[in-house]
């Protein structure tokens, strides 16, 4: 009997995306704009790398243009990869304490400081993970959404 044919691996796309945590501890959160894929879902700011960026230059360059800021240190932390039926994409997270700067929805977007439990909904699938681990780190316990 014939093998079945190997199915491709698709190449994944690296995303750069920053944990913005406040004085207060809250982290940000923003919705996915209007015309995207999983528009109003809420998920951690970023965007996809461009050819010859570094992940941290590419959230750099990706918050300056969805909200405004300029992020200063950004300490690299997780990488997750996570398989849509759109597309398979590594995620780069990255923590993120200090930025200059006014935050503008430039994508009309809404962004929301959380504490967890998370109080918007619904939240990113890629979003899920991370929840968990900042409850790790905070010795939180319950549902995080
Ligand atoms: N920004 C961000 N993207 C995430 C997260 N979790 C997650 O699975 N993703 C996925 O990573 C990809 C990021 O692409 P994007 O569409 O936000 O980035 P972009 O602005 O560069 O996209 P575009 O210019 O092609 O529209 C999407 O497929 C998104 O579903 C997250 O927490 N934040």
């Amino acid at each position: 009997m014939a093998e079945p044919a190997p199915t491709p691996e698709r190449q994944a796309v690296d995303v750069a995306v920053g944990v913005l945590i406040d004085a207060e501890g809250r982290f940000l959160l923003t919705s996915r704009p209007e015309g995207k894929v999983y528009a109003g879902y809420w998920e951690f700011p970023g965007g996809k790398l461009e050819a010859g960026e570094t992940v941290v230059q590419a959230l750099r360059r990706e918050l300056q243009e969805e909200l405004g800021i300029t992020i200063g240190h950004a300490e690299p932390w997780k990488i997750d990869l996570m398989d849509y039926p759109h597309a398979r994409v590594r995620l780069h997270f990255c923590k993120v304490w200090q930025w200059t700067g006014d935050f503008e929805m430039r994508e009309g977007q809404t962004m929301a400081w959380q504490t967890l439990p998370v109080q918007v909904a619904p939240v990113l699938p890629g979003t899920v993970p991370v929840l968990a681990w900042l409850a790790a780190e905070q010795g939180f316990a319950g549902p995080t959404h």
